[in-house]
């Protein structure tokens, strides 16, 4: 089966690489178009474009930074629309509804099928296979995408309507953004105070809040340690979509706002690159200590 994939980033390129392994014959396109080289080696084809990638592929995957990545690689010169017809495309990049569906209707008006399917998981389970996919729209695009996505993935959701996936998606990362933040000030409270952190995430693991991300991203932070693996630019922007889906439905989300000023604290330190982790440093900072 021959698929395309746009964007070779962090969750791209794990996932690429992971289709191409197990036996998809896969084309690539990225906008730094060196980086495509990288995966040749395990047999992917690299496409100049967007439209080129489309025109040979049955299906092609997108994985993009955010909305504004996500509108363009569709609409501008040389996009996702020039082939579309008779194609499908799969947006698994994290973006809002009105992005997702915003794509749906012009790619529907070109006669192609759309399906929106961001994912759960970081750059490990990409790596495994062990996402967690959430996908929404076409449903016959759905199914003929399952093959790809139980290599992807450990668990594939169907969730109706386009606009479904995107939202679940922003639900799950805007309570993963908080919990980060409730995690740092608990870290730095229990340094401040002459507690030894290290034991901190020793208790919390053996409690009723023990959860992969503390046992995951603990022990580096303690080291202040942020090989990006979810970059904490993409988590604010997670906060804010979030954040705006909370107005469109007047759900009030002072914990959600509160962690969000810390990410756009950390990303006015310059963090933004680094793992989301790292909003751990605006605790530490001058400020928080008085
Ligand atoms: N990292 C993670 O743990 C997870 C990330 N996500 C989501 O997946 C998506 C990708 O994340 P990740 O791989 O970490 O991000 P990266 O920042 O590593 O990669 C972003 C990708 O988007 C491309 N891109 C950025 N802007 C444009 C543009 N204007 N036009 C075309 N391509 C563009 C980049 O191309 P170039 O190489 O040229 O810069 C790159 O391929 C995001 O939406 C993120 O929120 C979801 C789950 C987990
Ligand atoms: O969007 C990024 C999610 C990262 C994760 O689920 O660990």
């Amino acid at each position: 089966m021959e698929v395309g994939f746009l964007g070779l980033g962090i969750m791209g390129k794990a996932m690429a690489t992971n289709l191409l392994r197990h036996g998809f014959k896969v084309t690539v396109w990225n906008r730094t178009l060196s980086k495509c080289e990288e995966l040749v080696q395990f047999g992917a084809s690299i496409g100049q474009s967007p439209a080129t990638v489309v025109k040979k592929c049955k299906y092609t995957i997108a994985m993009l930074s955010d909305p504004s990545a996500a509108l363009s690689v569709v609409f501008d010169k040389d996009g996702v629309l020039d082939h579309i017809n008779g194609k499908g495309y799969i947006d698994m990049s994290t973006v809002d509804a009105d992005t997702s569906s915003k794509i749906s209707e012009a790619i529907k008006a070109k006669g192609g099928d759309f399906l929106e399917a961001p994912v759960s998981g970081s750059k490990k389970p990409a790596e495994d296979g062990q996402l967690v996919v959430l996908a929404a729209g076409d449903k016959a695009l759905y199914d003929e995408a399952l093959p790809a996505f139980d290599i992807l993935g450990k668990k594939s959701f169907f969730l109706g309507e386009v606009g479904n996936g995107a939202k679940m998606k922003l639900v799950v990362n805007m309570v993963m953004g908080s919990m980060m933040n409730a995690f740092s000030e608990g870290l730095t409270l229990a340094e401040r105070s002459g507690l030894n952190p290290a034991t901190l995430l020793d208790v919390l693991d053996l409690g009723a809040i023990s959860n992969g991300m503390f046992k995951l991203k603990g022990p580096t932070m303690l080291q202040n340690s942020y090989s990006p693996a979810f970059p904490l630019k993409h988590q604010q922007k997670d906060m804010r979509l979030a954040l705006a889906l909370g107005d469109e439905n007047a759900v009030s989300m002072p914990i959600a706002a509160a962690a969000n000023e810390a990410f756009k604290k950390a990303r006015s330190m310059g963090l933004g690159d680094l793992d989301f982790s790292a909003v751990h440093e605006t605790y530490k900072a001058p400020d928080h200590s008085s």
